[in-house]
């Protein structure tokens, strides 16, 4: 991936994130990720009246790949309403680790990092043995 391609993903993420729906915590969020076969994915968050139920913008991503053919993640972004990179909270961290594993790449606060790093010692489909 080159600098473009990762802009051409953060402009996916911020396209992506101008469908947030977010009546109650009015912070929107984009997040885009490129498939090993070319494709890109992304989602963003969409609340609910029963807050605890709102949904992470991975979520949508994650089923748009699943609904689109599937494949592996590759690389990944995730933008808030400032144009900042977010990082990806604990649970949704998982949700990419089942279709990205370890060496998915995550454009971080800290740059480049593979997702190996943020969700050590994961818990995974290699476990369900
Ligand atoms: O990784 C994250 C972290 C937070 N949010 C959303 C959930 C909620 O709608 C809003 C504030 O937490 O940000 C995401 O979409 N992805
Ligand atoms: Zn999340």
């Amino acid at each position: 991936m080159t600098e473009a391609d990762w802009e051409a993903l953060r402009e996916a993420a911020r396209e992506a994130m101008s469908r947030a729906y977010v009546p109650y915590s009015a912070f929107p969020v984009g997040a885009a990720a490129r498939v090993d076969d070319g494709r890109t994915v992304s989602g963003c968050n969409v609340e609910n009246a029963s807050y605890g139920l709102g949904l992470c913008a991975e979520c949508g991503l994650v089923s748009q790949l699943q609904l689109t053919g599937g494949g592996r993640l590759t690389h990944f972004t995730c933008v808030d309403g400032k144009g900042e990179i977010l990082m990806p909270c604990g649970r949704c961290r998982q949700l990419l680790y089942e279709f990205g594993g370890p060496e998915l790449l995550l454009e971080t606060t800290s740059g480049i990092r593979p997702l190996g790093e943020m969700l050590p010692d994961a818990f995974g489909p290699q476990h369900l043995n």
